[in-house]
């Protein structure tokens, strides 16, 4: 089984309550896993060798939600991140100009600092998807079948 750190970034909830399914499926699959709604650099240091998954929606024009630009801030700090392994769920409307901006840039940052993504980036349309843990939780199926199950 994994440990896996659940890191959430949203305005509005949908993507928390994304990262709450993704908890239960993970859990159910016999990893250990935990949402983080507010993470901090202290959070994400945990999981730094080890295992994460990324949700997170885009507001602004292309920006991350306030609630996890703490935690990009520090990430562009602390250097290699060699050893992670990493999902990402972006939440986005394509409506907008820089549809899922957010959750590529988070993917770019990581990608940059050397971590390894496992599986391709998730994008959730708002404008398709009215509830997007009705797309998200097939995806996570899989996505945890990729962990190493010890
Ligand atoms: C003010 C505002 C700005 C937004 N800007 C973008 C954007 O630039 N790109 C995008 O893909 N989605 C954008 N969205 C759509 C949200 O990312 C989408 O609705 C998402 O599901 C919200 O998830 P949340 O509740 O977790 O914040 C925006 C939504 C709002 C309300």
């Amino acid at each position: 089984m994994a440990d896996v750190g659940i890191f959430v970034g949203t305005v509005y909830g949908n993507a928390l309550l994304v990262a709450e399914e993704a908890q239960v499926i993970l859990s159910r699959q016999g990893h250990k896993a935990k949402v983080y709604e507010d993470p901090r650099a202290q959070d994400w240091a945990l999981y730094r060798s080890g295992y994460a998954l990324i949700v997170t929606s885009t507001t602004g024009q292309g920006a991350l939600p306030d609630s996890i630009v703490p935690l990009f801030e520090a990430i562009k700090t602390l250097g290699c991140h060699c050893e992670l392994r990493y999902g990402l769920i972006a939440l986005g409307d394509s409506t907008y100009e820089n549809y899922c901006g957010g959750g590529k840039r988070f993917d770019a940052l990581l990608r940059e600092q050397g971590a390894t993504r496992l599986g391709e980036v998730l994008t959730i349309d708002a404008s398709e998807a009215p509830e997007p843990e009705s797309v998200s939780n097939l995806w996570v199926e899989a996505w945890g079948r990729q962990l190493p199950a010890l």
